[in-house]
């Protein structure tokens, strides 16, 4: 393991400790309520199966990361706006990093960014069911990421399912991808992002694609900047996630747009 995901591990772990003592879970049943903001699930695979007119990418509300550092200065209040902004563009699901420190996210940017109404995925390093629990509140899915969980998985996986909230398996390689199918995932996503060198590479999306069944959604991640190669993507997945290049960009709605469209 790569000392920046140990890192991140690490901190998580000592975050989480922190997030139960300080009882997040009211402060977000609140914030609910004071924007009235409803807990409809919507599936992101369901939204990804069901697009035709255009690429269906998920977008995501990403301030920092340890590649990049800073990408965007954020207030929560300027999510909602965002979020807003990547619908119009055409995006059919919106991903919100939570893990504050190397991400600079919050779980209440989950509560401004479903004002959106779209499908919206709880993306963090999840380790602990607490976690689950707070996704629960308020997200459609949860990303569960095979190398910080392991064996683990299955375990997850099963919570999640209790909880009805849609899981998105991250895997980097065949083994986690062997993993990943054993435990039945539905909704995998192959991240380009080696989280050990933290290097893109997108043929990594193009060797193990194929190795995963037609029934299971497949969702490519990270390292997308040109339509081109959002394009060629697709010829192997059937959704994208895609954070900085829009985040970076001067005009998010526009850079949606110019993705997500299929003229
Ligand atoms: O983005 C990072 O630097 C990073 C570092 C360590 C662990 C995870 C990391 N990113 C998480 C992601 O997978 C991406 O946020 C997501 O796929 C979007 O990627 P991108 O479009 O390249 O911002």
């Amino acid at each position: 393991m790569s000392n920046t995901l140990k890192e991140i591990l690490a901190e998580r772990k000592k975050l989480i400790e922190m997030e139960k003592r300080s009882n997040i879970l009211e402060d977000i049943r609140k914030l609910k309520e004071e924007l009235g903001v409803e807990r409809k699930r919507i599936s992101l695979r369901k939204k990804i199966k069901l697009c035709n007119d255009r690429y269906p990418i998920i977008t995501e509300i990403k301030p920092k990361s340890p590649s990049k550092g800073r990408i965007m200065e954020i207030k929560e209040e300027d999510v909602k706006e965002i979020a807003e902004k990547m619908k119009r563009g055409g995006a059919i699901g919106i991903s919100v990093l939570t893990e504050p420190k190397f991400f600079g996210g919050s779980y209440r940017n989950l509560v401004y960014a479903k004002l959106s109404k779209l499908p919206i995925l709880m993306k963090d390093f999840v380790i602990d069911k607490y976690q689950l629990d707070i996704a629960n509140e308020i997200s459609d899915s949860v990303l569960l990421i095979v190398s910080a969980l392991k064996e683990r998985l299955g375990e997850f996986l099963d919570y999640a399912d209790d909880l009805n909230l849609e899981p998105l398996v991250e895997v980097h390689n065949e083994e986690e991808l062997d993993l990943a199918l054993d435990f039945g995932a539905k909704l995998i996503g192959i991240n380009s992002r080696d989280l050990k060198t933290l290097k893109i590479d997108l043929n990594t999306i193009k060797r193990l694609a194929p190795l995963i069944p037609k029934k299971v959604v497949k969702v490519g991640e990270s390292g997308i900047y040109k339509k081109e190669e959002l394009v060629e993507m697709f010829n192997y997945v059937d959704g994208y996630l895609i954070g900085s290049s829009i985040m970076e960009s001067d005009d998010i709605e526009r850079k949606v747009k110019e993705l997500s469209s299929k003229e």
